[in-house]
């Protein structure tokens, strides 16, 4: 059923069928009351690949999130994910979508009433077909994973912001989800849990080979996940490429954000 329970599953054989990246934007244009937010934005995401969208603050990072979650549909423009249009779905097909992809919030949207095992293993259990023994297995493994293993007893919160955005990361994986989508992960939390959450966010993606899409403001955090960046200006898709080649743009827009960043105070 999952990569976490057995190592084999159907996912890399559906990859394998599919000839285009597993997240496409092609073209996609939103607005709010006639105010463009996304104008002809269009990148990839390719399998095990991650991608930093960065850009200033209301240049549309979490719409673009909310778009792929198909909580807001574009007016215009075309949004796969494993080759299949998403933005004409019913609400029905898209619950089904929903549980392939799956988006781990600042707040972490935990049960305040369950502990840090039983918060892990609710989707496990919501999803039904594990036997207790191999729920617990998966969970252990997660909290392994996510370093939250001495805390499985306490209630969310008694944690730290940190530890509770870890204890988030797990549950949203415990729905054996294809896609993890992170909105802001660092924010509010010291260097040293940001430089922690990065660390679960690589293994993540180099044990379990997850495509994630991460939106960050921190360019440290972007610099050490990226394999690719979206930088997002002026509602356009300014620049999308790999980290290198971000990093080295001459680009007076991107030149700005990088020597911004640089002299921000840390926000997290
Ligand atoms: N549902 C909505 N209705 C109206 N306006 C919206 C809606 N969602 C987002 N917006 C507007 O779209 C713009 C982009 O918002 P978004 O949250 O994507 O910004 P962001 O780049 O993630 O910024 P930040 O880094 O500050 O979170 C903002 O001006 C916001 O007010």
């Amino acid at each position: 059923m999952s990569d976490l329970v057995n190592s084999g599953n159907g996912l890399k054989a559906r990859a394998a069928e599919v000839a285009e990246p597993v997240i496409v934007f092609e073209n996609v244009f939103i607005s709010f009351s006639g105010r463009p937010v996304l104008e002809d934005v269009s990148y990839h995401v390719g399998k095990g690949q991650t991608l930093c969208i960065l850009g200033r603050s209301g240049v549309g990072k979490s719409v673009s999130l909310r778009v792929l979650m198909g909580f807001l549909k574009p007016d215009a423009g075309s949004v796969r994910v494993e080759g299949q249009e998403i933005t004409d779905l019913s609400e029905t097909e898209m619950n089904a979508l929903r549980r392939r992809i799956t988006m781990v919030f600042q707040n972490g949207a935990l049960f305040d009433s369950l502990t840090v095992r039983e918060n892990v293993a609710f989707p496990l259990r919501e999803q039904g077909g594990l036997e207790e023994d191999q729920i617990m297995q998966v969970v252990d493994r997660l909290l392994d994973l996510v370093g939250a293993s001495d805390v499985e007893g306490l209630l969310p919160a008694s944690l730290s912001t940190g530890r509770r955005r870890a204890v988030a990361i797990a549950r949203a994986l415990a729905a054996q989800p294809e896609i993890v989508l992170y909105d802001e992960p660092t924010t509010m939390v010291d260097p040293l849990i940001a430089r922690r959450l990065g660390s679960i966010i690589q293994r993540l993606k180099s044990q379990l080979g997850y495509t994630s899409i991460v939106v960050t403001h921190d360019m440290r955090f972007a610099e050490r996940l990226a394999d690719l960046v979206l930088f997002l200006h002026q509602g356009k898709a300014h620049f999308f490429g790999p980290l290198k080649a971000f990093m080295e743009s001459q680009d007076e827009a991107i030149q700005q954000f990088l020597t911004l960043d640089a002299y921000e105070l840390p926000m997290d």
